[in-house]
């Protein structure tokens, strides 16, 4: 029963309930116990999905037990994992659910719980789950409904209005897509996409990056091109930041928020040495700066990136004034444009934190710019898809730095900027990729 994968899943979302990371709880379990592909799959997909579905899942247990809060963690976990198999795998018989949902309590529990643990699952499969569409109140059916807290989904309506919302609450609880970005450095598209099918992927072209590809079927991190430095896992829109910013092989960049390093790494192929150009890596310590260090050699451009444990709002002694050829600030951010991938994000971040987030962007911004070159590039971009962390930090800078103007982003870009803007706006449901924001700013 050690390697049940329900059994695992149920120990997994225990430690979740805790404040660890899904993705890295799961990489852990997955590392330390014997399990087949398959049970691989359904344990990620038990662990995911109460994640995801877990306000929806806590209104149906409330229809069968009033306080669920008052449960030992592990049986109210495995009680979601049931009622989540129920409601959303398809393939999976009731009987069978219910069998092992015992067997877990039989195990982990005394007799009462288990007693408990049956009685509530018999209730659920003869009665059957509440009806979301009777809760009378707007906001919170659709809160309930794609599990996703309150006052995001206001400020989603009130920017987006009720059918981009709509559209976007639809798309987040999909599977995410693996994308890879190869290094145009060392090879190339179709090298890749050859190597890739031959090693058993699925390989699809990236609508959203000319250097993306979409991989499936098993990990690309266990792929001979990742350990050789040929690609790297990076979402489709991340790519964006760096693929708008026109990098000349002898440039000499900034870029201030660089950990883990997906785009410093990404700016680095596009660099030559001996024409002297370099990226400069910041982040807050030392510590973070180890991946940017790691990724940098895996993917042979260690050569011209500089890390620099150093928050980017003291910079002002550290260089002089317009060193640097180009800028890239991919900002911290509430991240609410990842919540497909990191489901904990919509119910973790709160509205006080999009309004400390935006101060310290501003921050950011204005202790860089004068390091920027007249003439250069600053970009700015994060991965939420709310206004204040966005244009509104963007609009709040040009009306203190009169020095910079707005470009038109999508200048070397597959997409395009929507409507009349200049800036680049993707949403979780436009590609099934991560939302992410980008701006560029000339330096008159
Ligand atoms: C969105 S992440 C950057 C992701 C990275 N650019 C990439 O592509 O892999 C933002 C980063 O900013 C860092 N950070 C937060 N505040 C900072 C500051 N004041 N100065 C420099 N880095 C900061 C965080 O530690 C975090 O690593």
């Amino acid at each position: 029963m050690e390697n049940n994968p329900r059994l695992l899943a149920v120990k997994t979302l225990s430690k979740i309930s805790g404040g660890a990371y899904s993705n890295l709880q799961l990489n852990q379990v997955i590392n330390n116990n014997n399990m087949s592909n398959r049970d691989i799959r359904l344990m990620t997909n038990i662990v995911y999905g109460v994640v995801q579905h877990r306000l929806t899942l806590e209104f149906y247990l409330k229809a069968f037990i009033k306080d669920g809060n008052k449960l030992d963690t592990w049986v109210r976990e495995l009680l979601y994992s049931a009622i989540y198999q129920m409601k959303f795998l398809d393939k999976i018989p009731n009987r069978a659910i219910l069998n092992e949902s015992i067997n877990i309590a039989k195990k982990l529990g005394h007799a009462g719980i288990r007693k408990m643990v049956t009685g509530v699952l018999h209730a659920v499969i003869n009665k059957g789950l509440p009806s979301i569409d009777e809760i009378s109140d707007n906001t919170k059916k659709l809160s309930i409904k794609y599990s996703v807290s309150e006052w995001i989904i206001n400020e989603l309506i009130q920017q987006l209005g009720m059918n981009k919302t709509i559209s976007i609450l639809e798309s987040i609880n999909l599977p995410s897509k693996q994308s890879i970005r190869f290094n145009s450095l060392v090879t190339n598209k179709s090298d890749v996409k050859t190597a890739l099918i031959s090693e058993g992927y699925s390989v699809e072209d990236s609508k959203v990056s000319e250097n993306s590809l979409l991989v499936s079927k098993k990990s690309a991190a266990k792929s001979e091109l990742f350990k050789m430095g040929k690609i790297t896992i990076q979402d489709e829109s991340a790519m964006l930041p760096v693929d708008s910013m026109k990098i000349k092989a002898s440039d000499c960049i900034l870029d201030a928020c660089s950990a883990p390093g997906g785009k410093t790494i990404q700016i680095a192929e596009q660099l030559d040495e001996k024409l002297g150009g370099k990226v400069y890596a910041f982040d807050l310590h030392e510590k973070r700066l180890v991946k940017v260090k790691e990724n940098a050699k895996r993917m042979h451009v260690d050569a011209v990136v500089k890390t620099k444990a150093l928050d980017a709002r003291k910079i002002n002694n550290e260089f002089e004034d317009e060193y640097f050829d180009k800028i890239l600030i991919d900002a911290p951010c509430s991240g609410i444009g990842l919540i497909r991938r990191k489901p904990e994000i919509r119910y973790e971040k709160k509205i006080s934190d999009v309004e400390h987030l935006a101060n310290i962007q501003l921050d950011i911004l204005d202790a860089v710019a004068g390091k920027l070159k007249h003439g250069g590039v600053l970009t700015y971009s994060t991965c939420t898809i709310l206004n204040q962390e966005n244009s509104d930090v963007i609009s709040n800078f040009l009306s203190q730095h009169s020095e910079f103007e707005l470009l038109k982003t999508d200048e070397n870009l597959i997409i395009n900027c929507k409507d009349n803007e200049k800036w680049v706006r993707v949403f979780p449901d436009d590609f099934n990729s991560d939302g992410f924001f980008v701006c560029k700013l000339r330096k008159k």
